[in-house]
Parts: C-alpha cells; structure tokens; sequence
C-alpha cells in the first residue's frame, strides 16, 4: 500500500496502491519508463519500496526474514522479468523444471511435468536444447514456461509476450488466462501489447510514477484496493 520507489532524487513509483485478487489478471501499460517495472518488482518482493508496504496472504514482506521472503517469491510466485534470468547452460527442460526441482521434486518427473507446457508453447520440440542456443522469442516461451511449472499462487510478468510474435504471443496469454480461471493464479502483467491488456480483467495505466484505471476496464471486477487478496 502507498508504494513508492526512488533512485536517488528520482521518484519512479509515487503512491501506488494496488491489490491482486486470485484469479483475477491485471496489467499495467504506460509509457517508456513510467515505473511499471518497479512496481512490479515491489509487488514481486525481488525490490524493496522505499517506503510503503506489499503483503501476499496478510504478511508484509518488510516483516519476514530473508529466508522467509525467499521461500514465498520460490514456492508461491512465478516470474517472467524482462532480463531473463534463465540459466544458459541448462536445456530448455532443465530450465523449466527449476522451480519444480527446488522444490524437491525428482528430475524425471519434473521434467514430466512441464513437458505438456512446452508443448502448448511450441517448445516441446526443443526441451533438450541448450537455452544458450535459442533465439530472444524461444527462451521468452521457456522463461514462461517455467513461471508456471510450480502453479503458482501469483504470477508476476514484465513484457512476457515482448519478443514474439502474434500467434505465440496469444498461446502465452491462453496459459496465463487458463491458469487465472482454473486454478485462481492472479496474474499481474507490464505489457505494451493492447491485444494482451485487452484481455486483463483490469487494466491500469502508469503515468510519471502514478497508476490510474485504464480503458477498456471491465466493470464486473474493476475496483481498488481490496482486502482478501492473494497480494
Ligand atoms: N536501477 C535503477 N537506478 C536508477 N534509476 C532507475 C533504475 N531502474 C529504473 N530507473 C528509472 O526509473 C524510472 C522508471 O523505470 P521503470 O523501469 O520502472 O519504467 P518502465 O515503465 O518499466 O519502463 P519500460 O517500459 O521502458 O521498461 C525510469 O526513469 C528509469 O530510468
């Protein structure tokens, strides 16, 4: 709540509030360097705000330990950042299955899993190679891929459809919405795609650091802040 974020005397993010429900996908357009990534880095626990407050399930994030927020952004969040933090080394599957493994769960199975993902992304075709070898689009779908392995309470995406091109682009979002509708993932996306945001059940815009409600808002869940909320 009332999440600001600064650099220096620059003041990136003024005031936002902003609550996730499950099931619910949002996305947050604006301009160039308005502060949509640093919004979502706030909500995503992976940036500090610097002043103001993010909570997941009624616990502040300023509250836990390092580990403890560790273990919420591993377990309950997914990610697809703009700066892929995939491993290169690592194959397509070996790199999709991570948060499966860090979680305990054997390599063959793990790859077992995220195999049917890979596949509705067009990248089933691919799982043994190297991520090092793929091109900006491929490892775009991979890095999607692996933000939803572990069905994730919240799912946290900056540009996740910024390197593809229209027909991969619309299979992201079918996972995304596919997700939201059945397993309650709330879905938090930064996107200049109108075709994506126009599918968000609320729609907000950055401007200089402020976030307003954008067009296009369906009335059936647009609202505030809400209490209750997966964030
Ligand atoms: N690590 C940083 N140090 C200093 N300034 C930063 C840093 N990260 C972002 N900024 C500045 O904060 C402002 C908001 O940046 P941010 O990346 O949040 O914008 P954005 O809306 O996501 O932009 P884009 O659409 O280009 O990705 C910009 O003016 C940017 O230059």
């Amino acid at each position: 709540m009332n999440v600001e974020v600064r650099y220096g005397a620059q003041r990136a993010v003024r005031g936002v509030d902003l609550a996730l429900m499950p099931g619910e996908v949002v996305a947050v357009t604006g301009s160039s360097g308005s502060g949509k990534s640093s919004l979502l880095h706030c909500l995503a626990g992976v940036l500090a705000p610097s002043a103001g407050s993010v909570s997941f399930g009624g616990r502040e994030y300023g509250s836990l330990g390092d580990e403890e927020l560790s273990a919420l952004r591993r377990e309950r969040f997914g990610y697809v950042f703009q700066h892929g933090e995939l491993l290169p080394e690592l194959t397509v599957e070996e790199n999709a299955s991570l948060p499966l493994r860090l979680a305990g769960r054997r390599k063959g199975p793990a790859h077992r899993a995220v195999r049917p993902v890979l596949e509705r992304l067009g990248m089933g075709g691919f799982a043994d190679r190297r991520v090092s070898q793929l091109s900006g689009g491929q490892a775009q779908r991979v890095a999607v891929a692996r933000a939803l392995a572990h069905q994730p309470a919240v799912v946290f995406a900056d540009e996740p459809t910024g390197a593809l091109d229209s027909v991969n682009a619309a299979a992201v979002l079918d996972e995304f919405l596919t997700l939201a509708r059945d397993r309650g993932t709330a879905v938090l996306l930064v996107t200049h795609d109108e075709g994506v945001a126009a599918h968000a059940d609320r729609r907000y815009e950055m401007c200089d650091g402020r976030i307003s409600l954008g067009r296009g808002v369906r009335t059936d869940t647009a609202g505030g802040p809400a209490s209750g909320s997966a964030l």
